[in-house]
């Protein structure tokens, strides 16, 4: 947690008043005795923040204004912060957010509503069969996490069930990290570390890092994050076999503490991410291979139509080998953002 160390000190530092020490009515209260917690939870205006080794509940003090407080936030609290269950503390303020990973209700809709703060790693949980693999949900996710500057990381689950080198084929040019995993129904993953095969590799991915997991109802998120925090207990479902869904919904995000270090933050309401806040000109800039060829291209260049230059700086070599589909994973990550209807 070195990376929010600042924080603390920050706490200390009160900003010297332009007007000088003329005392103003309206000023707010300094707290300087503010501790800063993480948010783990919120549910129903209560927040759960882990202050050194205790949950404390918390709400929202006016000093907070309006601002969205959600899980991943790094939050000064005044007030009771033993964890008593009786207590309340209350948080004062919201600390700079070094990430947010936003969703908006669908592409059209340019109203943002983060999700999570301050994670640092996309994880895009998939099964690769059963439910079926729904690659364009992927490309949303992986644009979701380029845009927040997240790193992302792709798990395959169900591997025994299929081969996962069909899908995996598709996601090489993107040099997307994955992990393919199975975990056997019937096996207790919550007891047993690691049940099954996978689970390791993710941890490793994991360990020291605040990752938030995205996927389906039904790819086996659940069995991997008991997997993954013995004592997390996370309900798992049972896919219908008519609709394809789990069974178990449930909506708010939480943070769960890995034992190696770390966090991970399920998302189980979560379902897709609609980009209508995401500027589709910047998504060349996540592919560097292709990126220097844009330059080329005639102002206002949507990198999906026949003046685009990339097609000729691929054809030759600049790229790379993989170039040419390169250029694809770019033009489907365009098209899912400009078109369809969230995957
Ligand atoms: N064959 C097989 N089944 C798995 C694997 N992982 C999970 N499952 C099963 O898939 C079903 C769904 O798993 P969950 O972990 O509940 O899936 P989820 O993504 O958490 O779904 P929601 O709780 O609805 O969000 C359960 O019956 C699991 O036992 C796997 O690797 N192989
Ligand atoms: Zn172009």
């Amino acid at each position: 947690m070195s990376k929010y160390d600042h924080y603390d000190e920050s706490l200390v530092r009160v900003r010297p008043s332009r007007r000088g020490s003329r005392p103003r009515t309206k000023e707010r209260p300094a707290h300087e005795d503010a501790v800063t917690g993480l948010v783990t939870g919120v549910d129903r205006g209560r927040f759960t923040v882990r202050y050194e080794d205790v949950d404390v509940v918390a709400m929202r003090a006016r000093e907070v204004g309006r601002k969205q407080i959600v899980v991943g936030d790094r939050v000064g609290m005044v007030g009771d912060v033993t964890g008593n269950p009786d207590g309340l503390a209350r948080i004062v303020r919201v600390h700079e957010r070094t990430s947010v990973l936003r969703r908006s209700a669908d592409d059209s809709d340019r109203v943002e509503r983060v999700i999570v703060a301050n994670a640092d790693q996309m994880v895009v949980v998939t099964a690769l069969a059963d439910p079926e693999p729904r690659p364009r949900m992927i490309d949303r996710c992986l644009v979701a996490a380029y845009d927040a500057g997240l790193d992302p990381l792709l798990v395959l689950t169900k591997a025994d069930l299929r081969d996962p080198e069909e899908l995996l084929s598709a996601y090489d040019a993107l040099d997307v990290p994955h992990v393919v995993s199975s975990l056997a129904p019937g096996a207790d993953p919550g007891r047993t570390g690691a049940a099954g095969s996978g689970v390791d590799q993710v941890r490793a991915h994991l360990t020291g890092r605040v990752s938030v997991l995205v996927g389906h109802s039904g790819v086996g998120k659940s069995t991997l994050v008991n997997a993954l925090v013995p004592d997390a207990r996370r309900s798992t479902g049972v896919v219908n076999a008519v609709t394809g869904r789990g069974r178990h919904t449930s909506t708010s995000a939480v943070a769960l503490e890995l034992p190696e270090g770390g966090w991970v933050v399920d998302t189980p309401g979560v379902r897709s991410f609609g980009l209508g806040h995401v500027d589709p000109a910047t998504f060349v800039e996540h592919f560097p291979d292709l990126a220097p060829g844009a330059a080329q291209c005639p102002r206002g260049c949507s990198h999906d139509e026949p003046d685009c230059e990339l097609d000729a700086w691929v054809e030759g070599g600049a790229a790379g080998p993989h170039g040419a589909a390169r250029l694809e994973s770019l033009r489907r990550l365009l098209r899912s953002r400009t078109g369809e209807s969230p995957a």
